[in-house]
């Protein structure tokens, strides 16, 4: 696998260095330079998209942005390009900023429009302030010089390449380290990485700065390798042809990014000229007939499944001889393209070829060994049997509903507190009060004598109260390993110039941090499973992982809320050895469950809420049987709840 990788790369590397010397034309130096430069920014364009699941239509601006920046300080202030490449990416990041405001309050379709008008106006700004970028007349730049020296068009491709290749380094290890790990988290549940101490608000901020940098580096080297720029380039065709580079080469991954860069700045070139383009549709009927056998005979898809797309292959390459003029064709050609890539090839191109040959589509890293690295450390502070936790008249309201209403909850440093009431009593909107995801109406929650109500989720959880979820949170495209390196994220002291170098400090705390999660999986009995995908995990497994995620925080205070849910009766039993050595970890818990024996064998105290209030608190025993308890299971419907059974039951 990793041989693979370098005999690539080698391989890469080498096509880069010998391209102008086998193809010397400079159409075609130029054209290969613009897919390099393309490549820049849809690695950047990825982080967004494919990492943190955010849409963007307004890369074309930032990329008009980078070009601009250097146009300007080029033509009105003769800066060399050693200071307008910087002020480009800096200037494009600035703005990556702003654009990041509006992803923190709205997305799905809502954020594609804003950013949408985001790149109208800057398309717009560029046009109207013509003192400053020469508006529709466009501004004529030189190629960099280079001590005295302006740079040929294939010295100048080689600067373009070696930038590409130092972006490409440098994405991969973001997107490999701590911070890859936060943006593709706060994708697939931002609630549980706001909960893992991951600031959704931050790390989206952050996500859309480093992606706008890119697109600022490569907006300089256009402007540069094209020597003209004018605000027409810069529009919506050009935005919505980024979006599809990424999809069609396939999100997160860099080799989709390439791919997708050569469709986009080849498909033009291609679909102008009728020949060229039947022997493309040949060449694409061929490959589909490959694809859909190897597809059926790998059993990874039906003949039906594989129909449509071979017929339309088939189609396409028929109708190509049919057709004597692709010109008035071709946007129609290039829909049916996007619509069939779209449709068919969900992961892109690169996401297919991985499914075909039966490759996980990322995740190389091998499990570190566990020995000898402690899961956590024994919670620190407080003494036996004095107050950890502390929610004093605890009031919160929806609309008229009083989800819960004047609860009091003190529990003990190093116990198992059971919060335990039928269906709709109250026991999640406490946990969400007590993690910070509600506000409470009224009333004050304190956690080792410090008041946290108002807090952030990710204070809190940073502050050392760590949970699960009823309906199950992983971040699924993630494997359990990376699932509780997430949990882990707070032990990084490292900035983002570290993770870039790859300095000794960032390469000692990933070590240690992939150490200490795979003696947490160890210590959930995930060790097996620990290179698989969290989708692909059964029921009760991802249930431990989500246990193991939230002990990579080191908490002092654990919720654990309905652990037991949907799991077989060898599961449950496993999970209470689970719960019973946190607890012997000094780690206190506050458990939700349905289960009664559960709750009843685990808890020292058990709170019992009814109708948002606290209706009785004790021993699992004396709570068992008091009357209020028993009326308050049997009057809510019976004797079960969803799987609830009645405390006296047991
Ligand atoms: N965000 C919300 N908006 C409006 N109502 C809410 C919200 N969250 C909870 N509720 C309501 O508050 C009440 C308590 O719900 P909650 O989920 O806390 O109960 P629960 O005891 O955890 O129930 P279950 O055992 O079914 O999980 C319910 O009536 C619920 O509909």
């Amino acid at each position: 696998m990793k041989k693979t990788i370098v005999a690539a790369s080698a391989a890469g590397l080498a096509a880069l260095a010998l391209y102008p010397v086998l193809i010397p034309n400079p159409y075609y130096i130029h054209l290969f330079e613009t897919i390099l430069i393309y490549a820049i920014l849809l690695f950047g364009l990825d982080i967004v998209v494919g990492y943190t699941g955010q849409v963007s239509l307004g890369h074309a601006g930032l990329f008009g942005i980078g070009s601009y920046v250097t146009g300007v300080v080029v033509f009105k202030l003769s800066l060399p390009f050693w200071l307008a490449i910087p002020a480009s990416v800096a200037g494009a990041a600035l703005f990556g900023a702003v654009l990041a405001l509006p992803a923190l309050r709205v997305t799905g379709p809502y954020l594609a429009m804003v950013t949408l008008a985001f790149g109208t106006i800057i398309q717009i700004l560029i046009n109207e302030m013509t003192f400053l970028t020469e508006g529709p007349m466009g501004i004529k730049i030189a190629k960099p010089l280079v001590f005295g020296q302006k740079l040929s068009e294939v010295q100048y491709y080689y600067m373009v390449a070696v930038l590409m290749v130092i972006s490409l380094v440098v994405v991969h290890r973001i997107l490999k380290s701590n911070l890859g790990r936060a943006f593709e988290a706060l994708r697939d549940s931002p609630i549980a990485s706001d909960c893992m101490g991951v600031s959704v608000y931050r790390y989206k901020v952050y996500a859309f700065i480093i992606s706008a940098g890119f697109a600022g580096l490569a907006g300089s080297l256009y402007a540069y390798s094209e020597e003209y720029i004018s605000p027409n380039t810069y529009n919506f065709e050009l935005t919505i042809l980024f979006l599809l580079a990424v999809i069609m080469g396939g999100r997160k991954t860099r080799s989709g990014a390439l791919i997708g860069a050569l469709i986009v700045v080849m498909l033009p070139s291609l679909l102008a000229d009728i020949e060229l383009f039947r022997k493309i549709a040949v060449a694409a009927a061929v490959l589909g007939v490959i694809g859909a056998a190897l597809a059926v005979a790998r059993k990874r898809s039906t003949l039906r499944g594989v129909l449509v797309p071979l017929i339309a292959t088939i189609g396409m390459a028929a109708f190509s001889f049919k057709l004597e003029n692709i010109v008035d064709w071709r946007l129609t050609i290039f829909g049916l393209m996007t619509l069939f890539v779209v449709y068919y090839l969900q992961d892109g191109i690169v996401g297919y070829v991985q499914s075909l040959f039966g490759r996980a589509p990322s995740h190389t890293k091998s499990l570190a060994d566990g020995s000898g690295a402690e899961p956590f450390p024994r919670a620190q502070g407080g003494a036996a049997g004095s107050i950890l936790l502390n929610a004093e008249q605890i009031l919160m309201q929806f609309g008229g509903l009083k989800a819960l209403n004047q609860v009091n909850l003190n529990v003990m440093q190093g116990a198992v507190h059971g919060l335990i009431g039928p269906n709709g009593s109250g026991k999640s909107t406490m946990m969400n009060v007590l993690t910070g995801i509600y506000r409470p109406t009224a009333g004050k929650v304190s956690f080792g004598g410090v008041v946290i109500s108002g807090s952030t989720p990710s204070q809190i959880a940073l502050g050392g109260v760590a949970r699960t979820f009823q309906n199950v949170q992983l971040f699924g495209e993630m494997t359990a390993t990376e699932n509780v390196l997430v949990g882990l994220h707070n032990t990084f002291k490292s900035t983002m110039l570290d993770v870039m170098l790859h300095t000794p400090r960032y390469k000692r705390e990933e070590r240690a941090a992939r150490e200490r999660a795979a003696s947490i999986l160890e210590f959930v009995g995930l060790s097996a499973m620990a290179n698989e995908e969290a989708r692909n995990l059964p029921y009760g497994k991802q249930r431990l992982l989500e246990i193991g995620r939230a002990l990579g925080l080191s908490p002092r205070l654990l919720l654990l809320d309905e652990p037991a849910a949907g799991l077989t009766a060898p599961d449950i039993k496993e999970l209470m050895a689970i719960i019973r050595k946190i607890r012997d970890h000094g780690i206190t818990i506050i458990l939700i469950e349905h289960h009664m024996d559960v709750v009843m064998a685990l808890s020292d105290t058990v709170t019992v809420l009814d109708f948002g209030q606290k209706i009785c608190e004790g021993a699992p025993a004396t709570v068992q049987c008091d009357p209020r308890v028993i009326e308050a299971y049997l009057g809510g419907g019976g004797e079960e709840h969803g799987g609830t059974k009645a405390p006296m039951a047991h």
